[in-house]
């Protein structure tokens, strides 16, 4: 088919043949900023991109549109560096992408914001801006919040830069993500389904600052399934469809339906399913009555079996919370039946009431990445498939196929991994799983976010099934359009009361849109308490908490004790403690280093053992005190070169690899001597007990360096790129972070505070043996986890670790002041442990998600789609 236009001739292809792409002519002489030619991609099982050539000019916006594994974030990620295609040639801004580096992509000016965005959750907006646009740009990491700052206010979102990532909602993510991108001044710029999440305010805003761009002469690539978006925003379009170009258009000389019938190959008929025929006489399945939580208040509503409820209103008016809480995600208080049956408190009791929750954030929340296509689907029914506990693999797999197939996912095999599935297939996935749990309440948190224009209709279908199957249906979205085709009654709400029903005729698209602009205004005392509210809990859910949490029960420790037996506070005891509490101080920094970089370190404890083993050939009378120290110093180096190339170059897990050093330097030091001998040097002993008053000299430089870690750890580059890598290494490296090198270096830097402890437990015992050494392994994993840091990686203080060491050394010294016995010594710290871990998961726990919004002046109608 082809049509002409005045301007410029287009070539349409033909819908049922993989044709080639149009030519366009007679266009004058444009600069391509981004030039793709014969790029081709195939993954086991799929060829996801073939010989596809896309050029985008300079001062134009470029959608790309296609199904839900069409291809497009492949080939987005090629043009970014992110992938290296099997062929074809990228050029960005008139110079080859000689690599697929993503670093040399952002150097010749392409930046991107991806569907899954590549930020760092445990680090704060601020560091997260800096890394991703280079800490030159910010000014420095010191300068990096006000930086940040200036760059979000614009959005009006109510970020603070200075907030950890994790603790954002899934638009203010995006919102950081797009405000980075723009921060670089990209010459090419690729979103690829920024407004998945965003309110349409924010998408005008979004648009605003695209056309921005491109008027200064940048070139954009717009990825989106919203079509009407995309005719609204682009100059010309390119329809992908099964890894080929099926063409390029002006965006005015096609419609809406030619674009939909172009990337999906067929005609679509009817988009929404008949509704439901319910009437007075049909049952109440869901009853809510008089539920409230922060962010709502006082909520009656009842949902019938066969029943489609829609949750409408501004974003940020307590629709996303209620249906968290529906969905015992939230906590609420009020009464929700099933059945008549009342519904307890908590996910798990939601669960087995038959409520079945479709997130929003499917990425985060809904997919199990690792696993296969079928495991992920029959995640919610294993029972069901398993006979005396064995999981019949037959079973899922000819389930997994026949939703497969009634879902059009675009999967190989079910034995895929779901990570590999591009991200509308990943969702599909989802319900997959919500259709096989046959719920009695089914909420769905927009459910077509992300999704294809085909998809849509068999979600649809998919949503409407399930009620014609008896469920009661809650479907939250903020499109009007979508809600006045699906549902069968609409509630709106505002400032957290639902303040309309529509029922009937009354559900359409303007009278929802009507019905939420016209009863919303948000409350700015309550943002304001909010605020405030929220800087306690932030402190609570933060690094420091721990600190003053340990240092509370030291002193209280220290007190009580004191009080019954004064000598606990003689000279000698305290300066036993002090002295002590340096090997421990060490051991913790060290075991803390690894942890913050996701790694872990079980070969502390004998590495120590081996070094003062080693010294005791050296460091004795006749021997050479420095040939010891230089041995101890070379010893540790290569300790920690070998874990961490192990670890990051052999990709060998952290856990084993340092097992088998465990063992090894077992072994050595055995080997080395099989019974304690080599007598230390007593005066190189006295000085490494050398005192300030009563305060050993080493305890002093143990805090000092841990003191300075902490610093390092918020203020250098070091410190950031460590727990970035800890946080999320996937998103690190597609920010062109040395992931591998951050970690080798980890483990040596962990070595070397080895080493002091080292040499502080030689001046203990003594005499060369290594067999005290073994249980620092252990005590270095309990410093750790007592001062909160977390285990996967990424957050952690050193100011903490020296509260929990001081703790720990504080326990095991008073044990014979109580005249407790020597089990005690173990069983303390063990209590204590796992009473600080539960009060930790407790405080971050509490507050699992921020309201949608905190300020939302409204200034367009939601929905509007056509
Ligand atoms: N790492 C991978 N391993 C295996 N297959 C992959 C991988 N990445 C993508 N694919 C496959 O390549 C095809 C194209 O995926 P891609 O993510 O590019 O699609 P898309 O057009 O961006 O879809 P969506 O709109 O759903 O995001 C899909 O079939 C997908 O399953």
């Amino acid at each position: 088919m082809t049509t002409a236009d005045a301007g410029a001739e287009i070539l349409m292809t033909n819908l049922d043949v993989g044709a080639p792409a149009p030519v366009i002519a007679s266009d004058p002489p444009i600069e391509n900023l981004l030039a793709l030619s014969g790029i081709t991609k195939t993954f086991p099982g799929v060829r996801a991109l073939a010989d596809v050539d896309l050029q985008v000019r300079s001062g134009e916006i470029h959608a790309l549109v296609g199904e839900n594994g069409a291809g497009k974030s492949t080939l987005m990620a090629v043009a970014s560096g992110a992938l290296a295609p099997d062929a074809g040639v990228v050029r960005i801004n008139g110079v080859d992408l000689g690599s697929a580096n993503p670093e040399e992509a952002r150097r010749l000016g392409l930046a991107i914001v991806r569907q899954d965005p590549a930020l760092l959750p445990d680090l704060t907006v601020a560091e997260n801006m800096a890394v991703g646009v280079g800490y030159r740009r910010v000014g420095g990491l010191g300068r990096a919040v006000r930086w940040a700052q200036g760059q979000l206010d614009p959005w009006q979102m109510g970020i603070d830069a200075r907030s950890r990532v994790a603790d954002l909602s899934v638009e203010q993510r995006f919102i950081v993500e797009i405000a980075k991108a723009l921060a670089l001044n990209p010459r090419v710029l690729i979103l690829d389904e920024p407004t998945e999440h965003l309110s349409l305010e924010e998408v005008q805003k979004l648009f605003a600052r695209v056309r921005q761009v491109v008027s200064d002469g940048a070139a954009v690539v717009y990825i989106s399934h919203r079509i009407p978006e995309v005719k609204q925003i682009s100059d010309r379009i390119t329809v992908l469809r099964d890894g080929k170009v099926r063409g390029t258009f002006l965006a005015d000389d096609v419609d809406e339906a030619q674009i939909i019938e172009r990337a999906i190959g067929r005609k679509l008929e009817a988009v929404f399913p008949a509704k439901g025929s319910i009437d007075e006489t049909t049952a109440n399945r869901l009853d809510v009555q008089g539920l409230r939580s922060e962010h709502f208040h006082d909520v009656s509503f009842a949902v019938r079996s066969g029943e489609i409820v829609g949750l409408a209103g501004v974003q940020g008016n307590g629709q996303s919370a209620l249906i968290r809480a529906l969905a015992g995600q939230a906590l609420a208080t009020g009464t929700v039946t099933v059945d008549g049956i009342a519904v307890r408190r908590g996910s798990t009791a939601a669960a087995r009431a038959g409520i079945v929750y479709v997130p929003a954030d499917r990425h985060r929340e809904g997919v199990f990445l690792p696993l296969s296509v079928a495991e992920n689907i029959s995640a919610a029914t294993l029972p069901d498939a398993s006979t005396g506990g064995f999981v019949r693999e037959k079973r899922i797999l000819s389930r997994a196929r026949d939703l497969i197939d009634a879902l059009a996912i675009k999967a190989p095999s079910p034995r895929t991994t779901v990570q590999s599935l591009s991200g509308g297939n990943q969702q599909k996935v989802v319900l997959a799983r919500t259709v096989l749990a046959r719920p009695r309440v089914l909420l769905a948190e927009e459910p077509t976010q992300g999704v294809d224009a085909g998809a849509r209709v068999d979600i649809y279908r998919i949503l409407r099934d399930s009620a014609d199957a008896g469920a009661a249906v809650v479907v939250l979205s903020s499109d009007s359009v979508e809600l006045e085709g699906l549902c069968d009654r609409v509630l709106i709400m505002s400032r957290g009361h639902v303040v309309r029903e529509l029922a009937g005729d009354e559900v359409s698209e303007a009278e929802i849109g009507r019905a939420a602009l016209t009863s919303t205004t948000m409350r700015e005392r309550e943002e304001h308490d909010r605020g405030r509210r929220s800087a306690w809990r932030d402190w609570l859910r933060g690094d420091h908490a721990p600190a003053a949490a340990l240092a509370a029960a030291f002193v209280a420790l220290g007190l009580v004790v004191a009080a019954s037996n004064p000598s606990y506070l003689s000279a000698f005891n305290i300066n036993n403690l002090l002295f002590m509490v340096a090997s421990l101080l060490f051991v913790g920094a060290a075991q803390q280093v690894v942890v913050l970089g996701a790694g872990f370190d079980l070969s502390i404890g004998p590495a120590m053992g081996f070094l003062v083993v080693l010294a005791s050939f050296w460091i004795t009378d006749g021997g050479n005190l420095y040939v010891g120290l230089g041995l101890m110093l070379v010893g540790a180096l290569c300790i920690g070169t070998v874990n961490g190339l192990l670890v990051s170059r052999l990709g060998v897990s952290p856990v084993v690899a340092t097992l088998a050093m465990f063992m090894a330097l077992q072994g050595l030091y055995l080997l080395l001597r099989s019974t304690p001998g080599g007598v230390i040097f007593p005066a190189v002993a006295d000085m490494i007990q050398a005192r300030v008053g009563i305060i050993p000299v080493v305890t002093i430089i143990a805090v000092v360096v841990l003191l300075a870690l902490e610093v390092a750890l918020r203020r250098t580059r070091w410190g950031v790129e460590l727990r970035a890598v800890g946080s999320k290494a996937d998103a690190s490296e597609r920010l062109g972070l040395r992931v591998r090198w951050v970690r080798l270096l980890s483990y040596v830097l962990a070595s070397l505070l080895m080493l002091p402890a080292a040499v502080v437990l030689m001046a203990q015992i003594g005499i060369g043996d290594g067999r005290p050494s073994v249980s620092y392994t252990l005590s270095s994993v309990t410093v750790v986890v007592l001062a909160g840091t977390s285990i996967f990686g990424g957050r952690g203080s050193f100011i903490a670790v020296i509260a929990a060491a001081f703790l720990v050394q504080q326990i095991l010294n008073v044990s014979p002041f109580l005249g407790l016995s020597q089990a005690w010594s173990y069983w303390l710290p063990g209590l204590v442990t796992l009473g600080a871990a539960s009060l930790y998961a407790l405080m971050r726990g509490g507050v699992r998600r921020r309201p949608r919004r905190s300020s939302a002046p409204i200034a367009a109608v939601p929905g509007g789609r056509s």
